[in-house]
């Protein structure tokens, strides 16, 4: 792979072939090559039903992509699709500058995001996953006299080829460990056990939408410690590749699990999408989805689209999903915050919109909860401590029998507590 050069002029190009959103998925290519510090000189677009198995474009095609490479400068062709090996050796020929695929462009930019050691290793498995197929026959032979190259003959009749990807495929093999060492599942499975059973909800979103932000909005307001870290945020594509957790507890005591994780694109490569299964499917142990709109991008229907198919395909559905229609302040004459049903209108720098934001996740995960009175005879002390500390206390009173407090209580909570229930 070839090193990347800062503010590199590129031209954009694809097919329209009918697709649906084609015309987005052209903008979103060229956001993506602005992330990845590519200059845009140039777009071609070529409308066909499908694309030439040799050269992907029709031959005039490429002659018209040299010709607006070499009038602006441009040193590479970015194409909106997953070319075959030979699909970018031909097109390299034919336009005479360096080609990239869209897979590659959001590998590329993945790669230098990715902080921690589990999105290096995933980032560093997909890279490899897609230059195996791509690795270059011609390259030079080693020693071929030895013919037959069996498996019990390794070295002596192995063509260059064959051991590059042998090599290959032992590096994944051997990240592939490290992965399942590092087990990324587990920050949710650890909090939900320890916690007990408390519910999990979470973020999910087209790319830039403000997952993070609005995490940190609430971990503000509600995070259990006010140590708690927050999480990065940044107006990029891809800022967050990894999942957070944190616990939050909201005034009345009552406790939910919120997770912030990696944002969505379309055609999000099968090579991410198999090495990041674990981080993205973190979303699927949620109770609650809140999927986040970026409201102020009138392409936000075609995000939501995106997203709603990304998590289809990653295998996340029934699960419910409040849609967050978030940064409406830069929207003009957009009141907020408005919630309606599911709906909330809202931003994540508004005190006023999260707390309405709470309300409506609390209304969502806490729906099983029933509020009860409770006597507590006062030599039962250690049961009012258990309901100070595990529920939603509204009120405690001194009577003569012992302390009533009404609370709320989840189902679980109201089995244990069903001997001290009264009538209020
Ligand atoms: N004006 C305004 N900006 C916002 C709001 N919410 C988020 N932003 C900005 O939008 C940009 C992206 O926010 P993030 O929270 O990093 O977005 P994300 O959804 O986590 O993005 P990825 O991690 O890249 O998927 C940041 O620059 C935020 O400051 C909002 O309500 N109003
Ligand atoms: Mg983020």
């Amino acid at each position: 792979m070839d090193v990347l050069q800062p503010n590199e002029k590129v031209i954009v190009s694809g097919i329209s072939r009918m697709q649906e959103n084609f015309d987005y998925s052209m903008t979103e290519l060229k956001n993506l090559a602005a992330a990845n510090n590519y200059d845009v000189v140039g777009e071609i677009r070529q409308n066909l039903d499908r694309s030439l198995a040799g050269t992907y474009f029709g031959a005039g095609k490429l002659d018209e992509i040299k010709e607006l490479a070499l009038a602006n400068d441009a040193t590479r062709l970015i194409v909106n699709d997953e070319l075959s090996p030979s699909q970018l050796r031909n097109i390299e020929k034919g336009v005479g500058v360096k080609v990239s695929d869209r897979t590659q462009l959001i590998l590329d930019i993945f790669a230098t995001r990715a902080r921690s050691k589990t999105a290096i290793t995933q980032v560093e498995i997909a890279q490899l996953q897609y230059a195996l197929p791509r690795l270059h026959p011609s390259a030079n032979k080693l020693d071929q006299q030895g013919g037959g190259g069996g498996l019990a003959n390794r070295g002596a009749g192995e063509t260059k080829l064959e051991m590059d990807r042998r090599v290959l495929n032992k590096r994944i093999a051997k990240l592939r460990r490290d992965l399942k060492e590092a087990d990324v599942g587990a920050e949710v499975r650890r909090a939900k056990r320890e916690e007990n059973r408390i519910p999990v909800v979470a973020l999910v979103g087209y790319t830039n939408a403000g997952k993070s932000t609005t995490m940190n909005g609430l971990l503000e307001r509600y995070a259990d410690h006010p140590e708690t870290k927050t999480v990065f945020e940044k107006d990029m594509l891809f800022a967050t590749l990894d999942t957070s957790v944190r616990q939050l507890t909201l005034p009345d005591n009552r406790k939910f699990l919120l997770s912030d994780t990696v944002g969505f694109v379309s055609k999000l490569p099968h090579q991410l999408v198999d090495s990041f299964k674990a981080t993205l499917a973190e979303a699927a142990n949620a109770d609650l989805l809140i999927q986040v709109v970026d409201y102020a991008d009138p392409h936000y229907p075609e995000m939501m689209a995106i997203t709603e198919k990304t998590l289809k395909d990653i295998g996340i559905e029934n699960i419910p999903m409040i849609m967050a229609y978030n940064k409406a302040d830069l929207r003009d004459a957009t009141l907020f915050p408005q919630v309606d049903g599911d709906n909330i209108v809202y931003s994540a720098r508004d005190d006023k919109s999260l707390a309405a934001l709470i309300e409506l996740i609390t209304k969502h995960i806490y729906a099983d909860h029933e509020t009860h009175t409770y006597l507590v005879p006062f030599d039962q002390g250690q049961i009012v401590d258990y309901m100070q500390r595990e529920t939603a206390v509204a009120s405690t009173d001194y009577v003569e029998a012992g302390t009533k407090l009404v609370a709320t209580v989840d189902p679980i909570q109201a089995g244990k507590l069903k001997k001290y229930q009264v009538e209020d």
